[in-house]
């Protein structure tokens, strides 16, 4: 027999071949969809480093946190919490870095179906004398720096947010980590530290550990070679591709054969050079507006600076259209057409936005609007994100993935007092 902690068992006792554990993560709630991609390539990292380091006696599996509700997800009528990784991305292609399964899945493996129990959850913070002279790795289990996020019920078990799973879910051990230092750092711990109930006389059990917070911790290796796959396998939704292509198609005049962007269905046996995508004729934009024109003044342009800049790379290269992912409204495109028609005549209708119908964004949600802007984007010929925002980062990352030439890729849009041409995006080139 073998149980669902991949144990052989007999009638009498269990021996390990070799046990699966679970490992969960949560995230700020405050933090963004794109910096929550950043968080999972970390997380992936660090089971893919759990994995080598253990691969003989254990299976370590992700459980992939169900998305939402994101603040900058405003479709209130929609459904914008316990959302599967599946509406978003391709769980086949994430499955060939690190075996991953949906939060779903993982409450599937109790015996229960009303009660799961996660052994170990902890919440990560910072050390709170803060960072010291030097820089070094460390952990250790503190006073929670704010208000524990788990709390202790009568049955003495910890319950807390879980995902909106309250009451699904509970926690046998719960204690405030500091951190400091690369993810990985948790791999040391939970070799040393962790160790499994093994007569547990609690049946909803599964051997699995959680850190929430998990954004605390720092990229093992960013913009390394496992960096890039797992970023690499991060491929999205078909049905969201495909909306994304027929948009291209439609309105752009791109497809991938005259851009050369085909992708590969495994990522694995894909590589690129630089230079080797040209791109759709058009100029592809990332406007962030809302929470960035406060959060970064002096770095987001004013509408008029931004159709400055537009109309200025459209002459240099020569193009005609323009795409803007954006996170505001079409009144404020609008006006930033009005400028644009009044700065270089572009009329109102070369300057395309994505806006999905309700019977579509019903299916795609707030997310896969982001990610259809997303992939336009990464298609257009030469690409202007804005500035510091993961949403534009992730769009040169799949710039990187299809080839285009590293100037087409790294640009972003000035604020008004840096003029048209200021300091470009730092370049995260592809390593493979
Ligand atoms: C102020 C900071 O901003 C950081 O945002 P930043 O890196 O741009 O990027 P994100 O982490 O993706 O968060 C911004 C969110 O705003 C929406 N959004 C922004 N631009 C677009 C767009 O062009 N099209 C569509 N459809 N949606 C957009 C989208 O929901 C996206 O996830 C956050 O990660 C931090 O948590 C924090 O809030």
């Amino acid at each position: 027999l073998i149980d669902k902690n991949n144990e052989q068992c007999t009638k009498d006792s269990c021996s390990s071949l070799t046990s699966t554990y679970y490992f969960l993560y949560d995230v700020n709630h405050g933090e963004g969809f794109n910096l929550r991609r950043d968080v999972y390539i970390r997380i992936a990292n660090l089971i893919h480093t759990l994995r080598e380091r253990t691969s003989l006696e254990s299976n370590w599996i992700l459980v992939l946190p169900p998305w939402g509700p994101l603040y900058h997800w405003f479709t209130y009528n929609l459904p914008r919490s316990q959302l599967k990784w599946s509406n978003f991305f391709d769980i086949t292609s994430l499955s060939r870095f690190i075996p991953v399964i949906e939060f779903e899945d993982f409450l599937h493996l109790s015996t229960s179906t009303s009660m799961i129990t996660i052994p170990y959850v902890y919440t990560l913070q910072h050390f709170s004398e803060g960072w010291g002279e030097h820089f070094e790795e460390k952990l250790e289990i503190r006073k929670c720096n704010e208000e524990a996020m788990y709390k202790k019920r009568n049955d003495n078990y910890y319950y807390g947010w879980f995902f909106g799973y309250e009451d699904r879910v509970r926690a046998k051990q719960f204690q405030c980590l500091s951190a400091q230092g690369f993810i990985t750092i948790l791999v040391d711990y939970l070799l040393k530290n962790i160790t499994w109930p093994q007569d547990t006389d609690d049946k909803y059990l599964i051997k699995s550990i959680m850190f929430d917070r998990a954004e605390t911790l720092l990229h093992v290796d960013y913009g390394g070679y496992n960096y890039w796959r797992a970023r690499r396998s991060m491929r999205y939704a078909t049905r969201l591709i495909d909306l994304g292509n027929r948009f291209r198609a439609d309105y752009l005049n791109s497809t991938d054969v005259h851009d050369r962007t085909i992708l590969i269905d495994d990522w694995t046996k894909m590589k690129r050079h630089h230079g080797q995508a040209i791109g759709g004729p058009y100029l592809g934009i990332h406007l962030r507006r809302l929470d960035y024109v406060k959060a970064r003044p002096g770095h987001v342009p004013s509408l008029e600076h931004a159709a400055r800049q537009i109309c200025y790379h459209l002459n240099r290269l020569n193009l005609s259209l323009v795409f803007i992912a954006t996170d505001t409204d079409e009144n404020e495109i609008n006006i930033l057409r009005q400028h644009a028609y009044q700065i270089c005549k572009i009329s109102i209708n070369q300057i395309y936005t994505y806006r999905p119908n309700e019977t579509i964004l019903e299916k795609i949600l707030d997310g896969g609007k982001a990610i259809v802007d997303q992939w336009i984007c990464a298609h257009a010929r030469y690409f202007i994100g804005s500035y510091e925002s993961t949403f534009s980062f992730r769009i040169q990352e799949d710039r990187e993935i299809f080839g285009f030439e590293k100037d087409t890729t790294f640009n972003r849009l000035c604020g008004d007092n840096e003029g048209i041409s200021c300091e470009k995006s730092t370049i995260w080139s592809i390593v493979y």
